[in-house]
């Protein structure tokens, strides 16, 4: 059964693919690639956060899926010195429950919370002052007895992940001191990190081939890594076990991934706008009634990365395929008039 605590993508993940992110997920940031202005900031307000003695000021780490705000979230803990919680927005039902983890926590510790914007309305009121005053007013009793306490907190600090940060309310935003958002990875990074992925599997593999997988990840971590991990397999039955890149391409073509790493969305998005509108320009909201999808994710999860690889292109009357979106998907482009340019 789906466990509605989780959100889709991660109920895609089996128990296997998270015991395998978890192996290779760098523990020090000493490991961790790219995102180059967010560490070096961090690391800044890590030791002066320390210097003064003090908690760090609340994060809040944004972006499309697995480029790394947990892992992120976990190193800053490290990189504190102090214990994490991890929790998840649509977790934390009532507001005694949010209660039970912050008096739990120690001085300077990090409340990891996953999906912050699935956070229910008086939940979030909750955090209000916990976040701003480390102070939280809980009700006893019940009835005519009914009164509050109020319980002071350890200064701690709130780490806040979520994919949707356009969800978030104004009043929750302006309590993170810090706000980064998570950026795609070039494939020369991608490439460094399957490189260390293989390296802890105990994998050889080419550098031509780790780039192979690089150039088809989708920007993303995560898929490098699992492409990884199914490449290594075809290695290993149809080779010598080393991934080189024969092995790497053959593989990838067997597993359908596609040239430029889009997924089946990125595609539907393209194939909609072409097929249905004529290559647009066409509303965001009129994409994402066609294809299924909140407009929301659509804007903060696929199209970013479609706009970055120079699919799609925003116009002021809305979004537009380009050139490379019909060559890609073997198709002929519209003119401007509507008809058929060839
Ligand atoms: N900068 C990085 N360097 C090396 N590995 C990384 C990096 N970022 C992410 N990864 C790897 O990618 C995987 C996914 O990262 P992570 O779980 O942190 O993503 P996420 O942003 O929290 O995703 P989600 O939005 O789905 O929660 C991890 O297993 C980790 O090993
Ligand atoms: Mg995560």
């Amino acid at each position: 059964m789906s466990n509605p605590q989780l959100r889709p993508d991660e109920q895609r993940l089996s128990a296997a693919e998270k015991e395998f992110e978890n192996t290779i997920r760098p523990r020090e940031i000493v490991d961790f690639s790219g995102q180059e202005q967010i560490i070096e900031n961090l690391k800044i307000f890590i030791k002066a956060a320390k210097m003064r003695g003090e908690a760090l000021d609340h994060v809040l780490f944004h972006g499309p899926p697995g480029l790394g705000k947990t892992t992120l979230s976990r190193i800053v803990a490290n990189e504190l010195g102090v214990n994490i919680k991890e929790t998840s927005g649509p977790v934390i039902e009532k507001p005694g429950e949010l209660a039970g983890l912050l008096t739990n926590l120690g001085e300077h510790d990090v409340l990891f919370i996953d999906e912050i914007h699935r956070l229910s309305t008086v939940v979030e009121e909750y955090l209000y002052s916990a976040m701003e005053d480390f102070r939280i007013d809980i009700m006893i009793d019940s009835g005519p007895n009914a009164r509050s306490i109020q319980i002071n907190l350890q200064p701690f600090t709130l780490i806040g992940a979520t994919t949707r940060s356009g969800l978030l309310t104004a009043p929750l935003l302006s309590r993170f001191g810090i706000k980064s958002r998570l950026e795609y990875y070039s494939a020369e990074l991608l490439q460094k990190i399957i490189w260390r992925a293989a390296e802890i599997l105990g994998t050889k593999i080419t550098s031509d081939a780790a780039m192979e997988i690089a150039r088809r990840s989708r920007g993303t971590p995560r898929i490098a890594n699992g492409l990884l991990r199914r490449v290594r397999d075809f290695a290993q039955v149809m080779g010598n076990g080393v991934i080189d890149l024969a092995i790497a391409q053959y593989s990838l073509r067997a597993l359908n991934v596609d040239e430029y790493g889009l997924d089946e969305m990125d595609n539907r998005i393209l194939n909609v706008i072409i097929e249905n509108f004529k290559g647009g320009p066409v509303g965001i909201t009129t994409i994402a009634t066609a294809v299924g999808e909140e407009a929301g994710t659509l804007e903060e999860v696929y199209e970013p990365f479609l706009i970055q690889e120079g699919f799609i292109k925003r116009t002021p009357r809305g979004r537009e395929v380009t050139e490379k979106a019909y060559v890609h998907l073997g198709k002929t482009p519209h003119t401007k008039g509507g008809g058929l340019l060839f």
